[in-house]
């Protein structure tokens, strides 16, 4: 079944017509992953998604549509961005970061957070700017699920990371996939794609030109030298 939909999607910022016909679908429970240059239009396509950017096309979520509406009703609609930015309150610790985002009736306490994310039992007290990169992450994915989401929306949550995080977050996200939790991830890196998503999409130049399997991309060599920094490959 599908959960988001997007087809011919366009977007702009002021006369700059940065996506020009993105097609996207992910299925409920399932995990979609786009990978692309940096400036290919990953972020924006996020941002498109909650309405934070001037769209024309496409975009339904549950099976309705999504343009159009506010951000905080598309948030209500249970789409949750954890930003690349993490978007954390600095200066609250840990604690107060979960029970500020807790939407009324979510069963995501701070206390179901912390059994998911140890890290942030250990540093509960701690003001969130204190933490390491890698435990804002934690946390600013933590301060999503407090909102209850049926679909997360995770712009590079890797990027600057050491290996050993890198790898604690994978290890996050399939547990979240595990819990039925649809997702949709913006990342650079290839193996954490591979490890995490089951559909891959690249983009390029504010287009999808690739869509397919972990299997097919991993066999698709020629694909990932044209739209892709191989460094990342
Ligand atoms: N607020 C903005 N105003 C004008 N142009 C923008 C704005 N944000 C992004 N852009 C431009 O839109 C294009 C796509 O940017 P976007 O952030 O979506 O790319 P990305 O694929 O997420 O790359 P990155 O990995 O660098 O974040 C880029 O050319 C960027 O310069």
């Amino acid at each position: 079944m599908t959960a988001l939909l997007i087809r011919d999607l366009h977007a702009w910022y002021e006369k700059s017509h940065i996506l020009q016909g993105v097609d996207v679908e992910v299925q409920k429970g399932k995990t979609v992953a786009i990978l692309g240059r940096n400036g290919a239009g990953k972020t924006t396509t996020l941002r498109s998604i909650m309405g934070l950017v001037r769209t024309q096309g496409t975009i339904t979520f549950d099976g309705r549509s999504v343009v159009g509406v506010p951000t905080h009703e598309i948030a209500g609609r249970g789409l949750a961005l954890v930003p690349e930015n993490r978007a954390i309150f600095s200066t609250l610790d840990v604690r107060e970061n979960l029970s500020i985002a807790r939407r009324k009736g979510s069963p995501w306490t701070p206390d179901a957070a912390a059994e998911l994310f140890p890290v942030l039992r250990k540093r509960w007290k701690s003001a969130a700017g204190r933490l390491s990169g890698g435990e804002q992450q934690m946390l600013a994915i933590a301060r999503a699920l407090m909102t209850n989401p049926k679909l997360l929306l995770l712009d590079e949550p890797t990027e600057g990371l050491a290996p050993v995080i890198v790898d604690q977050l994978v290890e996050l996200m399939l547990n979240l996939k595990a819990r039925g939790l649809t997702i949709l991830l913006v990342e650079q890196s290839i193996q954490v794609c591979s490890a995490v998503a089951d559909v891959h999409a690249i983009l390029d130049e504010g287009r999808v030109v690739w869509t397919g399997s972990t299997a097919s991309l991993s066999s698709s060599a020629d694909i990932l030298a044209k739209h892709l920094t191989l460094e990342n490959a």
